[in-house]
């Protein structure tokens, strides 16, 4: 069979972005890790495929599969990206749209600027529904790694993260703990791992070893939840902006119960067609 496909990225996080509304689209998770593949295939750390919605309330549904396959129930940056595909390629004249995922709706809006904002809903923070295994709902929990205790903040941005605030992320054991965060098994569904360093109540650095990918140049739901996580800590106050090694976010949260609101760029690279057996 041979995909069209389009290469995005949203701060270095990149995607191969699929439209399976106007051509017949079934991959397999190994057909999945060959496109992902960056020296055998397209290179990316997600695929994305827009679909048409299976309900009437909503305009698409959008699925996310890691690099590694598997298919996972949020993207952030992935979600901006989707707005722009939708849009140059005809497929909605609205700016504002509600999409379906697999953890649920988000209403992403392409803004003026070019830039997309995208209502991420409201995070989670009980342990039994990110799911992180504790008995405690403690906001900072301690979690043993590689023979140290490090204190950690479980959050469902509708994927798991375990966020810790670390004095430098440049200095951070990402590569090493990141591996052994994400497949702990206090997180039966793995994590993602985020590493966030607080430089003052509206600015903070991140790295997130991602669930499935590795450490990406950005991650849109570990910007959220690190967010959440550090507003929670009373380390930083709303809107914050994330520095991450591929660009800024902006993240906006009013506290528990509410959603959050994230704000950053997405552009598309290049176009093409690949043949998958
Ligand atoms: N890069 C993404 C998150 C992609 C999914 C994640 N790796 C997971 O497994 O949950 C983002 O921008 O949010």
């Amino acid at each position: 069979m041979l995909l069209r496909f389009t290469k995005m990225h949203g701060l270095g996080n990149d995607f191969i972005v699929i439209d399976a509304i106007r051509q017949s689209v079934h991959l397999t998770p190994e057909q999945v890790r060959h496109l992902a593949d960056r020296h055998f295939g397209i290179g990316c750390d997600q695929l994305l495929v827009v679909e048409e919605a299976s309900r009437p309330d909503v305009d698409f549904r959008y699925r996310i599969f890691n690099a590694d396959g598997g298919e996972v129930e949020q993207c952030g940056n992935g979600a901006r990206c989707f707005v722009r595909f939708v849009h140059e390629q005809g497929l909605t004249a609205k700016r504002r749209i509600r999409v379906e995922t697999r953890s649920g709706i988000i209403a992403p809006q392409l803004e003026d600027d070019g830039l997309v904002t995208v209502d991420m809903g409201v995070p989670v923070l009980e342990p039994a529904r990110v799911p992180f295994v504790s008995d405690s709902d403690a906001i900072v929990q301690p979690l043993d790694v590689g023979g140290e205790t490090i204190a950690i903040t479980a959050v469902s941005m509708g994927n798991p993260h375990a966020v810790q605030v670390v004095a430098d992320v440049d200095a951070a054991p990402v590569a090493a703990h990141g591996a052994l965060i994400e497949r702990h098994p206090r997180f039966p569904a793995r994590v993602n791992a985020g590493f966030v360093q607080v430089v003052d109540a509206h600015r903070i650095r991140l790295r997130v070893f991602e669930r499935g990918a590795g450490e990406t140049l950005a991650c849109g739901t570990g910007a959220c939840a690190a967010v959440v996580a550090v507003i929670l800590c009373e380390l930083a106050q709303s809107p914050v902006r994330v520095e991450t090694r591929g660009g800024e976010l902006d993240i906006a949260w009013g506290g528990p119960g509410q959603p959050v609101l994230m704000t950053g760029p997405a552009v598309t690279v290049f176009a093409g067609e690949i043949a998958v057996d």
